[in-house]
């Protein structure tokens, strides 16, 4: 099956390519070509022209089954909107919450352009079951929290994730270790977590730093910074990492994660909505580390649109660093794609559209009055455009959404889903 593209704006995203028209090739599940223009045979043609063609955008910090918190509980602050509404809800959240949860955050991201992320929850073969019956891109990590003793419970759903579903749907599922976060994790079940993703060969997938609570927690704890709590534990010594947030980061932290595997899900949008503060991103790539994006879940976010965490990242740190020349649009976007899939480790399938690279990719519908006239498109892309701008998503090949239509998800049946099982999991909390 050969599947052409023809006539785009096209965004590589590798590091030295200019924007070009042309066209991009895909053949079954992989890009056989980006050039300007195809004169052999396809089986089917997408137009394309008035539209822009870049790889799909990489959320690469979610709990999707929290869509179905989405403004239950805003405006509280971060420490009691977990522990007194999050955590009760999730409690009774059955099988088929999580998968409709799930499904709803998938039906939302591709629509606004997302093809691959990660995810740390509970139950998480269904969210993995979404994310298969979508044709999402996932990176699925069983988030772990050791504050009681559950008998190894948490430990066991963790490794079975990894055994089942490593590898499942052509490879876009791939796997993680979820310890929660340093304030949820002491050292001894961590410790042993740390072992065991390193046995396993699988990167770990860990909040840290997002609140001062967090930080005065910890200094209380382990006389440490969050960073150095994680760092004196050996977390950045061999694993493939990655941190969620580290909001409250000291230069002294930041030199500490220097040479990291893995790196930075920034989420500015969560982080400004929770008040938790401004992530020193600028720092941290000054000091070479990833950094790429991330929404947190939407309970927290309010959206899965990663065009809303664009511009939030954008221009978070040119207000801060009282300086627009920091983060530009397409650094911006290189965060939203390339780098996101170095945080996921699948930068060698993702993240960029060039001929072998597994075929993920957006349209983005230009013939609109804020995406007109078309000076600088990674400009338009990153400070004009929103989700809703998307036009058609490939995944590995499979064309999920086709003008503006999700090809793999029902959603009517969707909605009729969550309004039915959203009043038990709220009510009287
Ligand atoms: N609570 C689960 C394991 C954690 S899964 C991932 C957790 O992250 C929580 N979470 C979501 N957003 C945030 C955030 O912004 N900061 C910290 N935790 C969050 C979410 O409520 C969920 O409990 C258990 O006891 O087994
Ligand atoms: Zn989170």
């Amino acid at each position: 099956m050969r599947l052409l593209i023809r006539g785009a704006l096209i965004l590589t995203m590798k590091e030295n390519d200019e924007p070009f028209s042309g066209d991009i090739l895909i053949e079954r599940d992989r890009i056989a070509a980006v050039v300007p223009r195809w004169e052999g045979r396809a089986d089917e043609v997408i137009d394309a022209s008035g539209m822009v063609a870049m790889p799909g955008l990489i959320n690469a910090h979610n709990h999707t089954p929290m869509t179905l918190m989405r403004a239950f509980c805003d405006d509280l602050r971060l420490m009691e909107w977990l522990e007194k509404k999050m955590l009760p809800v999730e409690a009774r959240m059955d099988e088929e919450d999580i998968y409709w949860g799930a499904m709803l955050a998938m039906a939302e991201m591709i629509r606004s352009g997302t093809t691959a992320y990660a995810d740390m929850y509970i139950h998480m073969d269904h969210v993995a079951r979404a994310a298969i019956d979508s044709g999402m891109r996932a990176s699925l990590a069983r988030g772990l929290v050791f504050l009681e003793d559950d008998g190894g419970k948490r430990r066991e759903e963790a490794l079975s994730l990894i055994e089942k579903w490593t590898g499942a749907g052509n490879g876009r599922i791939t796997t993680m270790l979820g310890p929660h976060a340093p304030f949820t994790c002491p050292p001894g079940p961590l410790a042993e977590v740390i072992d065991l993703a390193r046995e396993r060969g699988v990167p770990i997938h860990i909040h840290l730093a997002e609140t001062k609570e967090e930080v005065v927690r910890i200094r209380e704890r382990y006389g440490q910074t969050p960073t150095e709590y994680l760092y004196h534990l050996g977390l950045f010594e061999h694993n493939h990492v990655l941190l969620a947030h580290a909001v409250h980061l000291t230069r002294r932290d930041i030199g500490l994660l220097r040479g990291m595997r893995g790196g930075i899900a920034h989420n500015p949008v969560s982080n400004l909505k929770l008040g938790c503060g401004i992530a020193p991103v600028c720092d941290m790539l000054a000091q070479g580390l990833t950094v790429g994006l991330g929404t947190d879940g939407a309970g927290s976010a309010a959206t899965l649109d990663m065009f809303v965490e664009m511009k939030a990242a954008a221009w978070l740190q040119k207000a801060d660093q009282s300086d627009p020349a920091v983060l530009p649009a397409r650094q911006v976007l290189r965060m939203a794609t390339v780098e996101g899939a170095k945080l996921l480790g699948i930068a060698d399938r993702v993240g960029t559209l060039e001929a072998g690279k597994q075929a993920d990719l957006i349209l983005i519908d230009f013939q609109k009055p804020h995406l007109q006239p078309l000076h600088d498109p990674y400009a338009l892309v990153a400070y004009s455009a929103s989700g809703a701008d998307v036009d058609t998503v490939i995944i590995d090949g499979r064309v999920v959404m086709r003008r503006r239509e999700l090809m793999t998800i029902d959603e009517e049946e969707l909605f009729r889903q969550v309004k039915k099982r959203v009043p038990r999991l709220v009510d009287g909390i």
